[in-house]
């Protein structure tokens, strides 16, 4: 695999500097051909979705004393159509959110899991208009909302405001960038408001009590607690710091908290919700299930399965 976990060095968070979350060791050694492609917009899009955004969909489900279920799956791993179908099993299964990940060529905060499955997806031509192009299709028959997970560089690549209304276009609620340097928020957060995206960010364990302060004022949607430092991937245990960070949290803002790294088992399901957290992300272990079926049909049935035994732990 071109990129390694070693290739993906983080740091500990940079205390009171402008410097991304993570700080990344920038020596990936990726071929230039699975560079992620970022062409011009081919197509115009229908009509925005009509299911609820991310706030409100938290504001609905802490009214009937819910915590949210929010898978993450990268676009494009196996396929697309794979993808297309994978949603609306998500979506089927109580899924109350759904992260879909826009695969790249320096996923420097995924673990093997992810980094592979965004290499197998780039190396299948999956690129951002075809990942457009589905959801135009697949947003429409969904119930809950989708929010794009990207790295920084491909918004900039495509202009921060044509990629806020291509987005938007497709019916996209919200927008999660692990690599934004709060500093840089700004520009984003401006034009995500102005064309009615939710632009989520990220705090971490590491996160000084100011940064996180700052960082909970101006993240939209929710604020996606990062539970432990490193990389995406299941964990054998979820650190319970968690449990501490969220009294921490809840102390400065009434924003809904959604916590993500390392959740893999209706154990650490219930466990995080037991916490406090309103909404539980699962990334890697949904990634890996897809990635090591034998067939898309294998992988969207074992899918099925996992996600609901993960929402049972939440009912
Ligand atoms: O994979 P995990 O350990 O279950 O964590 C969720 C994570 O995959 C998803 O939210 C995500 C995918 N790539 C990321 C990069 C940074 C932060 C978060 C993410």
């Amino acid at each position: 695999m071109a990129i390694t976990a070693k290739s993906a060095t983080f740091v500990h968070f940079q205390h009171n500097k402008p410097h991304s979350l993570f700080r990344f060791d920038s020596r990936s050694s990726v071929p230039f051909s699975l560079k992620s492609s970022f062409s011009p917009p081919m197509a115009t899009f229908s009509v925005a979705s009509s299911t609820l955004g991310l706030s409100e969909t938290f504001t609905k489900l802490k009214r009937e004393g819910k915590v949210a279920f929010i898978p993450y799956i990268t676009a494009g791993d196996p396929d697309l159509s794979t993808t297309a179908e994978a949603l609306k099993v998500l979506d089927s299964c109580g899924s109350d959110i759904i992260e879909l990940g826009v695969p790249y060529s320096d996923p420097l905060a995924d673990g093997p899991v992810i980094q592979a499955a965004a290499t197998r997806s780039l190396a299948r031509g999956t690129n951002f208009d075809s990942i457009l192009k589905m959801l135009n299709e697949v947003v429409p028959k969904l119930s809950c909302p989708i929010a794009l997970f990207t790295y920084y560089n491909p918004i900039l690549k495509r202009g921060v405001e044509e990629f806020m209304i291509t987005v938007k276009e497709v019916g996209v609620h919200g927008l999660v960038v692990p690599d934004v340097p709060l500093e840089e928020t700004a520009i984003l957060r401006r034009e995500a408001s102005k064309h009615k995206i939710e632009l989520v960010l990220l705090t971490t364990p590491t996160t000084p009590r100011e940064r996180m302060k700052a960082i909970v004022e101006v993240t939209e949607g929710f604020l996606y607690l990062v539970s432990s430092i490193g990389v995406t991937g299941a964990r054998a245990s979820v650190s319970a710091k968690v449990q501490s960070l969220l009294q921490e949290i809840k102390a400065e803002s009434s924003k809904p908290v959604a916590v993500g790294f390392g959740i893999s088992t209706p154990e650490h399901v219930k466990q995080v919700a037991g916490w406090g957290a309103d909404g539980v992300i699962v990334g890697s272990a949904m990634v890996k299930i897809l990635g090591d079926a034998k067939s898309p049909e294998e992988g969207l049935k074992e899918l099925e399965k996992f996600t609901k035994s993960l929402k049972s732990a939440l009912l």
